[in-house]
This record gives structure tokens, C-alpha cells and sequence, in this order.
């Protein structure tokens, strides 16, 4: 198999995970009468818009968490890969509980086939005044995962990781990635800045295509997000774009672009160690 349907879920979550759920069902359901069959959602598909405490209070570890059975359930009557783009769990460290930003890909069969915690956290002061610190709630991961779907290797990775290159290029040299999930919440100003050319140089840049499904618009709490899921292939084109509202965008992934795309500018292969 060499192509396939792929469709980014875009959401504006809020605070309430159940009605967060019901949004994304509704619009993976949506994607799978287009013909999808492999559908990614925005970081944070469950709880958006929570202060620390708020959010610890409603999450729970993975194995116990009714949400995420609730979308392996769904994957398997829609019979299609479900990848959420990210869901938060509670997870003990030493000495205290925190949470993982984690991305889990499900399988038709609705079992786990990987996961991934985000490894780079958004601490982060912009111009504006607005401020970020993502390490205060959640753990850092520490390991690159890749996936094997029908059509490709699927690299796992979340929104701020967008701006670490060489996460990228270990998921295509040594993880056989092929393709990039990049499920985000980025901030309206950077995405305004940032997104699209950032999206397109990891595409080409490791010639492989690029699924990332974000979060967009105003949401409860007067946060604003960028929005504009976009699906890009490896010579750096854009398949499909959203502007901010909820929706779904598809495209059609035909694999063979990789191959061509890496035998015409073959820099995965041309890369070098090189003293600093
Ligand atoms: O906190 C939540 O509710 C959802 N999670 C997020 O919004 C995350 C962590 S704060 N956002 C980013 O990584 C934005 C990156 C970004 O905007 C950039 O790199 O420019």
C-alpha cells in the first residue's frame, strides 16, 4: 500500500474534557465519511484552558482514563488509525505527581501501537506579555518514538518539539521516519510568524510529509490560538490548510513522493559529522 487518506482534526477546545471529546468525535467521524483513514487531533485534544490545579484535578493516569478508552473504542467501529495528537495523564516522579503532555497513535483494532511524551517544554516569556510554563505541570519525555503504519514510519512528535530540527532529522535517519505528526496549540502570534515555514522546512528539509492538526481560535479563557492544521508533502507543497475554526482538512498521501523527493535532494544521505 502506497497511499493513503490522511485528515487533521481541528478543535478550540475549553474546559470541559467530555464536550472536548464530543467535538473531536464529531469531527473524526466526519473525516472517516471523507474517506480518511489515518486521523490526527490538535495537542490537548481532552483539557485546554486549565490552571495547574484545575487540570490535575480532573486527569487521571492512562490506564484508567475514560477518554482515551472512549477513543480507542472509536477507532475500532471506524476502523482507522486515530492518532491523538495529545492527551495529558497524571504520572508520578520522585517526588511528586505531574502530568505528561503524551501523544498516543491507536490502532484499528483500538489497542495502543505507541506513545510519546513531549520531550521540549514551551517555558517560554513572548513580547506581548504573554508567558508559558509548561514544565510546572507536566514532565519532560526523554525518548524519540517512531511508529510503523500500513504506508510509512510515522514520527511522533508535539508542538514546541516543531522547533528542535534534530529531533526531526533522528526520526528519518535513524527512527525510518517518514512521516512527521506534529499535532500543536501554538500561539496565535508565533503561528502568525512561524507555523507554515517551520511546517514546510521539516517537510523538506527530511523529505517526508508533514500531518499537523492544531488547535485554533479564541478559547475559554481568552487564550488564542493559531490554528492552520496543514498536511505538507516532502518537496515542501501544501496539501491542505485550515484557517482557525474547527474542521477537518484532508489529503490524499501518495508514499512514492518520498522516494523521489530524497533521490532528487538526497541530504539525509549527505549527512556529516564534523568537528565544532
Ligand atoms: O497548555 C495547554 O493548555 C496546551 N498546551 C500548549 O499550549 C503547549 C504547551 S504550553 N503549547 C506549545 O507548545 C506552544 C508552542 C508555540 O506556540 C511555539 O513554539 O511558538
Amino acid at each position: 500500500m502506497t497511499s493513503f487518506r490522511a485528515a487533521c482534526v481541528q478543535l478550540r477546545s475549553g474546559r470541559d474534557p467530555a464536550h472536548n471529546l464530543d467535538e473531536a468525535e464529531r469531527l473524526i467521524r466526519e473525516a472517516r465519511r471523507d474517506g480518511a483513514e489515518y486521523i490526527q487531533t490538535p495537542e490537548q485534544t481532552a483539557t485546554m484552558e486549565m490552571n495547574r490545579k484545575a487540570m490535575m484535578a480532573v486527569l487521571s493516569a492512562e490506564d484508567d482514563d475514560e477518554g482515551l478508552k472512549r477513543m480507542q473504542a472509536l477507532a475500532e467501529e471506524l476502523d482507522i488509525w486515530l492518532h491523538i495528537g495529545s492527551m495529558s495523564f497524571l504520572v508520578k516522579t520522585c517526588d511528586e505527581v505531574k502530568a505528561a503532555n503524551r501523544s498516543l497513535l491507536i490502532s484499528p483494532a483500538g489497542r495502543i501501537a505507541a506513545r510519546y511524551d513531549k520531550i521540549h517544554m514551551f517555558d517560554v516569556d513572548l513580547e506581548n506579555g504573554e508567558s508559558y510554563r509548561e514544565s510546572a505541570s507536566f514532565v519532560p519525555g526523554e525518548k524519540a518514538v517512531s511508529a510503523i503504519l500500513p504506508w510509512g514510519t510515522l514520527g511522533l512528535t508535539i508542538c514546541y518539539d516543531l522547533r528542535f530540527p534534530y529531533l526531526y532529522r533522528a526520526l528519518c535517519n535513524q527512527k525510518g521516519a517518514n512521516i512527521l505528526a506534529i499535532p500543536a496549540a501554538f500561539t496565535k502570534r508565533t503561528g502568525q510568524a512561524h507555523w507554515e515555514v517551520l511546517m514546510r522546512a521539516r517537510a523538506i528539509e527530511n523529505g517526508a510529509f508533514v500531518i499537523a492538526a492544531a488547535q485554533g481560535g479564541k478559547h475559554e479563557n481568552g487564550r488564542k490560538t493559531y490554528g492552520h492544521s496543514i498536511i505538507v508533502d516532502p518537496w515542501g507543497t501544501v496539501l491542505a490548510e485550515a484557517q482557525d475554526e474547527p474542521c477537518f482538512i484532508a489529503a490524499d498521501i501518495d508514499m512514492t513522493r518520498v522516494d523521489v523527493c530524497r533521490k532528487a535532494i538526497p541530504s539525509l544521505q549527505h549527512d556529516r559529522a564534523f568537528e565544532i
